[in-house]
């Protein structure tokens, strides 16, 4: 397929191959595929080295260990290190996360019924409600909480006392969590994404789980395209995997994994069809802008909010796209990427080139 003649228009609501959240399909594979240990753990090894002296520290104490935060990008590993937290002490794991908790009561209950050393993970951390936030801090702090019971003037608030419980917190957006909710952690990561070298370990570790014959180069080409997600280089391993049974013999190498993802429209470098119709639509009719995002949207059928927040994040990421004051314009990367040549006014002196849109 060529996908530069490319004539039909993509739709934000197509389930997206390389879309960093979980979608049903994961949920119910991931479990089989995540780490269980730190060692097992692939990359990472800042945050890795880092947590591993928490951890012995703490088990040398008797101690429970220490609350910890983790931000990073959706799928790269933040439910799985929680779970190894638990793990490596030892301890059982409670899961829940913020939007479940719109009210202080709801927490109230889940923090009375842990057990000591207990692991609680609290996912979307940003996303609770401010009571439930205040209540936290007490719990995290003094490992105790007041109930309040009743209303107005006749209010009372009764204490209650916690066991020592670990809190993992996670989050997409670490700049949104309050300050002292944010100091309370003892240990906080920040997850980086993937190196390629690392995703291919990781797709290695999940071929062999998976019970699929895969080969370096088969591995390399699925985790150049895996955005440094290692849950999108799962998901590619999958789909791959699909595609070696039908077409080929099962065994994955680097014809194979590129013909499958090239049937499932994941570029090179990780693209996909969205990704290609907003930087084509830049590129050939606007002639790299700027344009404005309407503008932009409007050329490749969607809504403005789909461009901005679904595609724009990865190819900016990427360096194929910059967000300027005057509009979104293309950079040199992106010329090459998709083969094109710069129109020759869009080399020349600044201010010659035209805006479009807003
Ligand atoms: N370092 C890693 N090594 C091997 N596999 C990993 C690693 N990190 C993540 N994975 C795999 O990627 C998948 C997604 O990981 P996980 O659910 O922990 O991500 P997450 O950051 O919690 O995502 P979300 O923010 O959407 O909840 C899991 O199947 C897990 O096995």
């Amino acid at each position: 397929m060529n996908w530069d003649d490319e004539t039909t228009t993509p739709t934000a609501a197509d389930a997206r191959l390389v879309a960093p959240a979980a979608d049903g399909e994961d949920s119910a594979v991931e479990a089989a595929l995540r780490p269980k240990s730190l060692d097992e753990f692939v990359g990472q090894e800042r945050v890795r080295q880092q947590l591993d002296l928490v951890l012995r520290a703490a088990r040398q104490r008797g101690a429970t260990a220490d609350h910890v935060l983790l931000s990073g990008a959706p799928g790269l590993g933040k439910t799985t290190l929680s779970m190894i937290i638990a793990s490596e002490m030892n301890a059982p794991i409670r899961i829940t996360s913020g939007p479940a908790i719109q009210h202080a009561g709801d927490l109230a209950a889940i923090l009375s019924s842990l057990q000591e050393g207990e692991v609680l993970f609290l996912d979307e951390i940003h996303r609770m409600s401010r009571p439930a936030e205040e209540m936290l801090y007490m719990a995290m702090e003094d490992f105790r909480v007041d109930v309040i019971v009743g209303k107005g003037p006749g209010a009372t608030a009764i204490p209650l006392e916690l066991p020592p419980f670990t809190l993992v917190g996670a989050t997409t957006r670490a700049g949104l969590l309050p300050p002292p909710l944010r100091d309370r952690f003892g240990f906080t990561a920040h997850m980086e994404f993937y190196e390629p070298a690392e995703l291919e370990r990781v797709v290695h570790r999940s071929a062999q789980l998976l019970d699929v014959v895969i080969d370096a180069d088969g591995a390399a080409e699925i985790a150049g395209r895996s955005r440094g997600t290692p849950r999108i280089a799962n998901r590619l391993l999958r789909r791959v995997r699909d595609y070696a049974q039908v077409e080929a013999d099962g065994r994955i190498g680097r014809k194979v994994a590129a013909a499958a993802l090239q049937v499932y429209e994941v570029d090179t470098r990780g693209l996909d069809r969205l990704d290609r119709a907003v930087l084509q639509a830049l590129l050939k009719l606007f002639g790299g802008g700027p344009v404005g995002l309407s503008t932009l949207a409007v050329a490749v059928g969607e809504e403005r909010e789909t461009v901005e927040e679904v595609a724009e994040p990865f190819l900016v990421r990427e360096g194929l796209l910059a967000r300027t004051p005057r509009g979104r314009v293309a950079t040199p990367a992106a010329w090459a990427h998709l083969g094109l040549t710069p129109p020759q006014q869009a080399q020349g002196a600044s201010g010659q080139q035209g805006l479009f849109g807003t």
